[in-house]
């Protein structure tokens, strides 16, 4: 008799391990660096306490812990309802799309169907220029979710997006410069939008209220944000509530290419 005869492995069964994973995977990059971890990393030592309390026949406490553990289902979408958020985004717009995305061949599951290209090479370069002269920048770039929302929090615009025009809104002694731009294709269709601020905890301190909007806007909505930096010109790229790390303005210029097409 083989070993491992009892063992039967479906294909069923190799898939349910992969999204298991997959899962898993997803659920740490979620939590990882935040406080959420320790929430987490107490979940699985009480569920640990309660299936040896189980194994062990140990009545009264097994039945505390159990109750404890049916409760706690609901109180888990309290507490991570953040989490969840951002991981229901991070599958629905992020992983799928793309040229060759699974969501592409259901364009009806779609909200939008805008076929205007934003002009990234222009706003690429208005970067460069406003990091060169430290001016400060907020570029919101609207995806499938819509940023309703936060348009109304500023003026209500309707300007195609080309560099000088980028460079005279958020030009220091401009009207226009503070708070953020939202892009919709290739218009300008908000200036000076108050985003969400990101409550996330492992953003470094040296980052200031104008990179924790552009996180936090991205947390809430699958939309990109570019940030120039006032104080040292650095220019920053955010998506699904993260920094993206390029190298060069020409990474960061194909980074948004793909996320946009
Ligand atoms: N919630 C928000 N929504 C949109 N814009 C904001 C928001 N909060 C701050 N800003 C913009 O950011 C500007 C500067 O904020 P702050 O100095 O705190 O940012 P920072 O991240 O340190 O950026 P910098 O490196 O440019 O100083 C504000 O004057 C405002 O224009």
């Amino acid at each position: 008799m083989e070993l491992f005869d009892f063992v039967e492995i479906k294909v069923v069964d190799i898939i349910d391990i992969f999204l298991v994973a997959f899962l898993f995977y997803y659920v740490y990059k979620l939590v990882k660096g935040t406080v959420a971890i320790n929430i987490l990393m107490g979940i699985v030592v009480i569920y640990i306490i309660y299936w040896l309390t189980e194994a062990l026949n140990m009545r009264i406490l097994s039945n505390i812990l159990g109750n404890f553990i049916g409760a706690g289902f609901f109180a888990l979408l309290v507490v991570f309802q953040q989490e969840i958020r951002k991981f229901l985004l991070m599958v629905g717009s992020t992983n799928f799309r793309g040229k060759n995305g699974l969501l592409k061949h259901f364009s009806f599951m779609r909200q939008d169907t805008t076929t205007v290209e934003t002009n990234v090479d222009a706003i690429i370069s208005a970067c460069e220029k406003m990091s060169m002269s430290r001016t400060g920048a907020l570029i919101v770039i609207e995806r499938n979710n819509s940023l309703e929302f936060v348009k109304h929090t500023g003026d209500y615009m309707d300007i195609e997006v080309n560099q000088p025009i980028l460079e005279s809104i958020f030009y220091k002694n401009s009207t226009l410069h503070d708070g953020a731009i939202i892009i919709e294709g290739n218009r300008i269709v908000a200036t000076r939008a108050i985003l969400p601020v990101s409550n996330e905890r492992n953003i470094p301190l040296r980052f200031g209220l104008r990179h924790r909007a552009a996180i936090g806007v991205t947390e809430k909505t699958d939309a990109v944000s570019i940030v120039v930096s006032e104080e040292n010109g650095q220019i920053s790229y955010m998506k699904n509530g993260e920094f993206v790390l390029f190298e060069t303005l020409e990474n960061l210029k194909n980074q948004i290419l793909e996320d946009l097409s």
